[in-house]
């Protein structure tokens, strides 16, 4: 078992910004997590990575059970997390390379000499995430699309057995956006793939590879289960609190208002 929450709440100030939370997260599955601005997702994420301990209920990450097993950077390491808020950590001056790199040592910076496995690994990385040709340019150069292949390339370099995503499209034009849910489905359809949990706003983002999905509303979990059954005009009405209408093209969802 990837995760396992029961029962779940986190209580913050007085106000319960997670409540009654189940969720399962099996081994080989990818799953998407569908919510509006103050859902609870970064509260959730935040829990996951045991930056938050919940204040009733259980949590168990990766055979970690909170509250029995040692978790903080032990957890962290099997964790590779992508999130904006991290990207204003590097070093600026660092090239897309040794940011990569880096990953192999969960370091902010390069302060260790890396293998040559690891040289060999970053690069099979770059070509993947197709950051290859602006391996040496530094990271300030990069355009924001060009820096979130390379901080999903320095989460996989450590091996992770859990990939999160929290919101990777932010502030994409839509190529850029295109060619990173392709490195997203690619990365997701290798044989020894990571669990990949994709946080997100979107319904157009719930690519073929996230076949399930948890709908988070007002700290609760409005609907979990098999996205295509999940999806459908009525779920995502009463969801987003207006009509919509739903069309699949290319196994992609999309939505309008009505
Ligand atoms: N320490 C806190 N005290 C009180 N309320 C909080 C605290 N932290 C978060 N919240 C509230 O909990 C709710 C969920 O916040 P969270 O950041 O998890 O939402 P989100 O789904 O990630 O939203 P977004 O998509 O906008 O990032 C929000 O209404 C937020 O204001």
């Amino acid at each position: 078992m990837v995760l396992k929450l029961r029962e779940v709440g986190l209580l913050r100030n007085g106000r319960w910004i997670l409540n009654q939370i189940n969720w399962e997260v099996k081994q080989g599955e990818h799953w998407a997590l569908l919510g509006l601005n103050g859902a609870g997702k970064t509260a959730l994420l935040h829990m996951l990575s045991a930056y938050h301990f919940p204040t009733t209920g259980e949590v168990e990450v990766l055979g970690r059970r909170f509250g029995k097993d040692e978790l903080g950077e032990a957890l962290r390491q099997d964790i590779g997390l992508v999130s904006q808020t991290l990207q204003g950590r590097f070093y600026e001056e660092d090239s897309a390379y040794q940011i990569i790199l880096s990953g192999g040592f969960a370091s902010i910076g390069l302060y260790a000499t890396p293998t040559d496995d690891m040289r060999e690994r970053a690069k099979d990385l770059l070509k993947e995430l197709g950051c290859f040709h602006y391996a040496n340019r530094p990271f300030y150069t990069l355009s924001q699309g060009e820096r979130q292949r390379v901080m999903i390339a320095r989460s996989l370099m450590g091996n992770p057995k859990l990939l999160i995503l929290d919101e990777p499209t932010n502030g994409l034009d839509f190529l850029a956006k295109e060619q990173l849910l392709d490195a997203v489905e690619t990365i997701g359809s290798r044989a020894n793939a990571p669990t990949i949990l994709y946080v997100t706003h979107h319904v157009d983002e719930l690519l073929p590879i996230f076949k399930q999905t948890l709908m988070l509303k007002s700290g609760e979990v409005f609907a979990s289960g098999l996205t295509q059954d999940l999806l459908t005009k009525q779920t995502l009405s009463h969801f987003f609190g207006i009509e919509v209408d739903l069309s699949w093209h290319h196994k992609r969802p999309q939505i309008w208002r009505c």
